[in-house]
């Protein structure tokens, strides 16, 4: 099975992290996520994740730094998660698509809310 490559934004603000929720029909729909998506075939991961970013919560990234890469095998589908933080952004993150977001808090990041993989991201931010 082909692995798709993906752009995660760990969005901060202070102690606090950015997270929406993917649609029910999507893969993992229902479950909690880090805002990100497919890297495109000619785009760089920075690209994708100021461009993903954009798209889903309407910032304008300014800058971002790499946390760690997830490598996850669903059974239908297999992802590289290539996380990264993100401090400093223009604009009010909101759900741009629709979907629910919120603030929350590190310590309250609940790891059984989102998909598995991210299990190790919220590893790494603990
Ligand atoms: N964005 C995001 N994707 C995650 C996380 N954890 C995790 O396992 N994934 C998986 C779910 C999906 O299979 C894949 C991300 O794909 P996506 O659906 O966000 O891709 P996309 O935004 O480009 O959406 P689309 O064009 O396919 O609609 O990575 C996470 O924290 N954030
Ligand atoms: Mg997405």
């Amino acid at each position: 099975m082909k692995q798709v490559h993906v752009a995660v934004g760990v969005v901060t603000r202070g102690s606090d992290i950015f997270i929406t929720r993917r649609p029910d029909h999507a893969h993992q729909g229902g479950k909690w996520e880090f805002p990100g998506g497919k890297v495109e075939s000619d785009e760089t991961v920075t690209q994708a994740l100021a461009r993903e970013l954009a798209e889903e919560i309407g910032i304008t990234v300014g800058e971002s730094q790499p946390l760690t890469v997830i490598e996850h095998d669903y059974g239908d589908k297999r992802v590289k998660l290539d996380v990264h933080t993100v401090e400093l952004f223009d604009g009010e993150p909101y759900g741009k698509e629709g979907q629910e977001a919120k603030w929350v808090a590190i310590g309250a990041l609940n790891a059984s809310d989102f998909p598995a993989a991210n299990v190790a991201i919220i590893d790494a931010l603990k």
